[in-house]
């Protein structure tokens, strides 16, 4: 389904977790500012709307989409997150470099979520007009930003069951018996 065909700021409000508790990153490219501001504007109110508090919300600005990857990554390193959103708005010129800034940005996110254990949320338009991107920074598609937002919360949640669900199964393995060594512990075997 193309955006044209669907509303970005909708969303089934029954189908998000509680988000009272997480924290979150945003970082935005200042490249095309009056987008990404939308965008930005989109993803923090829908955050609000969703009970995270401002205090939980860190915004870094980065000078363009080029730089979302490594502002994402230093983001994760440091700060206390349980998501990270990078907001940013590649729009076609005259040469390849539009190809380039995509695909450098593309792989790099696509990198942090594999190699991280820190959710990275993908709001970057790749358009090929200015039009392009204000239909989908609050325009008549939407704001990329609020679908961010969602994605966001829906991601953090996964990695907080699926962390805790990890827990369970070790505290299940202990309490069944099985030993959990400290690396380096000798292992005593009693006659
Ligand atoms: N043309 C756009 C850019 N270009 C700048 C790069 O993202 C990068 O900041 C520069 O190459 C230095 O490393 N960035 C955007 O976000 N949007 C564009 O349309
Ligand atoms: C995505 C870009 O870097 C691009 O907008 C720059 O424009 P140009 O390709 O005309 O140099």
């Amino acid at each position: 389904m193309a955006t044209e065909n669907k509303n970005l700021s909708e969303y089934d409000k029954n189908t998000v977790p509680n988000a009272k508790k997480f924290r979150f990153g945003i970082v935005v490219a200042e490249w095309n500012e009056t987008i990404t501001e939308g965008l930005f504007d989109g993803a923090f109110k829908t955050l609000l709307e969703n009970e995270v508090p401002a205090g939980q919300i860190i915004r870094w600005n980065v000078p363009g989409s080029f730089e979302l990857v490594y502002g994402a990554k230093k983001m994760l390193q440091t700060q206390n997150v349980d998501a990270v959103i990078v907001i940013g708005c590649v729009i076609q010129g005259q040469t390849k470099h539009f190809d380039f800034v995509c695909e450098g940005v593309t792989q790099g996110i696509k990198d942090l979520n594999v190699q991280t254990d820190v959710p990275v949320i993908f709001c970057v338009l790749t358009d090929n007009t200015m039009q392009q991107s204000i239909d989908r920074s609050g325009g008549i598609h939407g704001n990329k930003g609020t679908e961010a937002a969602i994605a966001a919360i829906k991601m953090a949640y996964i990695r907080q069951q699926s962390s805790l669900s990890h827990q369970i199964d070790n505290q299940h393995l202990l309490s069944a018996g099985a030993i959990q060594l400290e690396e380096g512990t000798p292992l005593e075997l009693k006659e």
